[in-house]
């Protein structure tokens, strides 16, 4: 992305806010008005006053002084409650809209990222973007302004000595583009590394007992060492370019000072300048010299702005939403009926280039039918299902509801037509209740019916009502987990029902119940399951087959026990072996 771009993106940042950044601007002018009248006082006070014994003259203008410093304070605070507020809008709508995006972005951009490494990047880039409205950025705009009426001082008190300042300007011109372009690869290199640890740092934390087990804990010492050490080293470097900035922009100050002295001097002695002039010249020279300094200072500040923009805005644009529906928007259907079929038309879809992992997949399923999902580890089970809750888009082919490209439909109302239940089932740290209610208004008693019928019924009589079942479940059970899940599907009521190895962590009796399910609750609904039991699969109307990179077949349960010796070997392999 061209930094022009990324310039053009920050300034259209402060469009929502012009009346706030008119109201600072202002501030900042008459401000700048203010303070570029005090040398000329100091020079009355000096020339006029000490040097002439009126004293009249010193109150007056002293006086003259207090009220403009007075004034120039209050508009400071005037100013900074302004930019205060503008900063805390901007960061909040710089994070809001990166969250927006994230809960629009395809599904596939989480399988490259994990969460500790886009909080990092995220809270990393909203806090260096949002760096546009400290209070830094509109000194320098106020030090623009106070360097013409810096400069109109200096040209009125002696043009000699401001030729003297003017030539001093393109020395530190060539100094601070130094320090900008070597602390650009700094910041670059830091946020490269800070994203890498971070990536590293989510992943080795949810493997910890992985970790434990297999003995890895001195690996990953090393290699947070060796990750860390990238991030402290760029952070030490950082900080010693800082210093060495600080010392050569005050090295040069004090060397213009010197010469300002020598050269002022001079001319006093000559009679040419007076000595209210030369301290009155001084403190001009830093009106034009500060500005200078800070304008091209600006540019070592965006040193730090520009990468991060330039991340934040790639991420907004480069993740692709799952709502840009390939289909035109104005032919969004709201409400998906589903009174009918869902069917798959010759459909492919592969997560890397020729590499199928469904291809030409076609099959229709009726209203109310119930149909099992069977294959070999890796044959696609969890990506069909992936591709009917439009997680995945099909490379080929369309997937219909009700004879109409399910790509048609606004995505919120199609989905809230479907209750899944996935393999790695996601909960969220709050009450059991609060876990099946989730995203619905139902009643306690409606839940209690529920609880009761996934067998959920011991746990919740022996747990506190507000009992919290930790992060992710963690205070629960895999069995207890997958219960929870099935609860709060089933109280979604959905036409269609799509289990997915739901039974894998459930005891004999729990499996049954979902063989129960199907019978009852389940009775009138569409469901599909991924499973391998075969005390659900003799339940099931059909068997959709899947074999890795071969056309979907579909059949019996019956039809493939006799037929089919891989497809025996699965269910019977699953059966319980008994002890001897
Ligand atoms: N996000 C992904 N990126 C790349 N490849 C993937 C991704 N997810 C799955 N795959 C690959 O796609 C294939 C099908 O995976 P899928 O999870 O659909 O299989 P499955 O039949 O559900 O397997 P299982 O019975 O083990 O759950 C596998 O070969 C897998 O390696």
């Amino acid at each position: 992305m061209k930094e022009s771009i990324v310039y053009k993106r920050l300034a259209a940042t402060f469009r929502p806010y012009l009346k706030t950044v008119t109201i600072i601007l202002i501030c900042l002018i008459l401000s700048a008005g203010l303070n570029i009248l005090l040398p000329l006082t100091s020079k009355i006070i000096v020339d006029q006053g000490l040097l002439k014994g009126n004293m009249q003259a010193v109150i007056l203008y002293t006086s003259a002084a207090f009220l403009i410093v007075c004034l120039d304070k209050l508009l400071n605070v005037c100013k900074e409650t302004f930019r205060a507020g503008l900063s805390a809008q901007v960061t909040f709508s710089l994070f809001e809209k990166a969250y927006l995006h994230l809960t629009r972005v395809r599904m596939s951009y989480f399988n490259r990222t994990n969460e500790a490494e886009l909080l990092n990047q995220i809270g990393t880039d909203v806090g260096n973007v949002s760096r546009i409205t400290d209070s830094g950025v509109f000194f320098v705009i106020m030090q623009a302004f106070s360097m013409i009426g810096g400069l109109c001082g200096l040209l009125l008190i002696n043009w000699k000595m401001t030729v003297i300042v003017l030539c001093f300007l393109p020395i530190k011109y060539v100094v601070v583009k130094y320090f900008v372009k070597r602390r650009k690869k700094l910041v670059g290199d830091l946020i490269e590394g800070s994203s890498d640890f971070a990536q590293w740092f989510g992943e080795s934390v949810g493997g910890m007992k992985e970790q434990r087990m297999f003995g890895l804990i001195p690996h990953k010492h090393q290699q947070f060492s060796s990750k860390q050490r990238r991030i402290v080293e760029s952070e030490r470097k950082l900080s010693l370019l800082d210093a060495w900035n600080i010392a050569s922009e005050s090295i040069l100050i004090q060397l213009l000072m010197m010469f300002l002295y020598v050269v002022g001097a001079n001319l006093i002695f000559r009679l040419q300048l007076t000595v209210g002039g030369i301290f009155a010249f001084v403190s001009y020279s830093a009106y034009v010299t500060t500005p200078v300094f800070a304008i091209l200072n600006i540019g070592y500040m965006l040193a730090e702005v520009v990468p991060s923009a330039i991340r934040y805005y790639q991420f907004l644009d480069w993740a692709e939403e799952e709502t840009s529906n390939s289909v035109t928007p104005a032919s969004i259907l709201t409400e998906p009926p589903f009174e009918d079929h869902i069917a798959f038309h010759n459909v492919s879809f592969s997560y890397t280039k020729d590499e199928p992992v469904l291809p030409h997949v076609s099959f229709r399923i009726a209203r109310g039918e119930k149909v099992a999902i069977i294959g070999a580890n890796g044959a696609g089970k969890s990506t069909l299902l992936d591709l009917i809750m439009r997680f995945s888009q099909p490379d080929q082919g369309i997937i219909t509801y009700d004879g109409i490209d399910i790509q048609s439909y606004e995505i919120d109302e199609y989905r809230s037509q479907i209750a899944l239940v996935s393999q790695q089932v996601y909960l969220f740290d709050t009450t059991i209740f609060g876990n099946i209610r989730i995203g619905t208004e139902v009643t306690n008693d409606a839940i209690e019916a529920i609880i009761a019928e996934v067998g959920l019924e011991e746990l919740v009589r022996n747990s506190a009502d507000d009992f919290p079942i930790g992060s992710n479940g963690s205070r629960l059970s895999g069995g207890q987990r997958q219960k929870i899940a099935m609860a709060r599907a089933l109280i979604r009521e959905a036409p269609l029902f799509i289990l997915d190895e739901v039974t894998s962590n459930l005891d004999t009796a729990a499996r049954l119940n979902v063989q129960q399910l199907l019978k009852t609750r389940l009775r009138d609904k569409t469901v599909i399951i991924v499973t391998h039991r075969s005390e659900i699969l003799a339940h099931v109307d059909r068997v959709i087959l899947l074999e890795n990179g071969e056309p979907a077949q579909i059949g019996s349960h019956s039809h493939f026990m006799t037929c089919h010796a891989e497809y025996r070997g699965w269910v019977l392999g699953e059966e319980e072996i008994p002890i001897k």
